[in-house]
C-alpha cells in the first residue's frame, strides 16, 4: 500500500468539523477519484495528504512515512520527493518559459532527467511551445505544462484538485487523457478530486465524500 489515511479528523480554527473519521487507502499505481458536493471536504483532504495543512486526529502514512512525525523540513522533503500537485489554477511561474516551468520542480528536487523531460514535452504536445511564456499559450496548454512539471518528478503519488475545472469540455477531455496516460506509464498513483462523474468513472476506483465522511 502507498497511502493510508486512518480515521482523520479536521476542523478549521473556530469552525465546524470538516472531516470526521476519514479512512482511505491507495495502492501503488492505483488511480482514485474523490467526488462529493461542494464543501464536502475534498480539497481539505487533498491538502492534508499534500502536507499543506495539519489534521487534528488520526494518521496519514505515505510509503511508510508517518505524517504525525514530520517537522516542517520533513514535510517539505516529502513534497519534493513523494507527491506532486496539479491544481485547477495552473499555477505556472509567469516569468519563466514553458521549458523552464516544465523542469522547475524536478530541478529543485535534484531529479531532472532530460530524456524524460523531452518525452513529457512530446507526449504533452508542448515541443513547439517550449520558448513561449505561459501567457502566450492556451489554458489547456498551460495545464499540460503543469502536468508535465508534476510528472517530471516521477512522483509515487500525484494529487490533482479539479485539474480540468478551468477548461472547456474538449480541452478537458484531452488534458485528462494525457494525465491518466502519463500517470499509468510512470507507475504513479493518482488521487483526483473532481465534480465530473464522467471523469471520475475513468479512475480505477471512486470514493464519495459527504459532509466530511466517506459515504
Ligand atoms: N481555510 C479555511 N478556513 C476555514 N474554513 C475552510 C477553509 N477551507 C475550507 N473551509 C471550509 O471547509 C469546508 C470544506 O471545504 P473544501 O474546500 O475542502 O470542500 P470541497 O469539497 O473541496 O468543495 P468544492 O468542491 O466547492 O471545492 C467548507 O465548509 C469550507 O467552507
Amino acid at each position: 500500500m502507498l497511502l493510508s489515511i486512518e480515521n482523520v479528523d479536521k476542523a478549521y480554527p473556530g469552525g465546524r468539523p470538516v472531516l470526521t473519521g476519514v479512512s482511505l487507502q491507495l495502492d501503488r499505481g492505483e488511480t482514485l477519484a474523490l467526488t462529493g458536493d461542494s464543501g464536502s471536504g475534498k480539497s481539505t483532504l487533498l491538502n492534508l495528504v499534500a502536507t499543506l495543512d495539519h489534521f487534528d486526529a488520526g494518521e496519514i502514512t505515505l510509503d511508510q512515512t508517518l505524517y504525525s512525525g514530520l517537522d516542517d523540513a520533513g514535510r517539505a522533503a516529502l513534497r519534493r520527493s513523494q507527491v506532486a500537485l496539479v491544481f485547477q489554477a495552473f499555477n505556472l511561474i509567469p516569468s519563466l518559459t514553458v521549458a523552464q516551468n516544465l523542469s522547475f520542480h524536478a530541478r529543485l528536487a535534484g531529479v531532472l532527467d532530460p530524456a524524460w523531460q523531452e518525452t513529457l514535452a512530446e507526449r504533452l504536445g508542448l515541443t513547439e511551445l517550449l520558448d513561449r511564456m505561459p501567457e502566450q499559450v492556451s489554458g489547456g496548454q498551460q495545464q499540460r505544462v503543469a502536468i508535465g512539471r508534476a510528472m517530471a518528478l516521477k512522483p509515487p503519488l500525484l494529487l490533482a484538485d479539479e485539474p480540468t475545472g478551468n477548461l472547456d469540455e474538449v480541452a478537458s477531455a484531452a488534458v485528462m487523457d494525457l494525465m491518466l496516460e502519463l500517470v499509468r506509464d510512470a507507475g504513479s498513483a493518482l488521487l483526483l478530486v473532481t465534480h465530473s462523474p464522467a471523469i471520475a468513472a475513468r479512475a480505477d476506483r471512486q470514493v464519495h465524500l459527504s459532509q466530511g465522511q466517506i459515504a
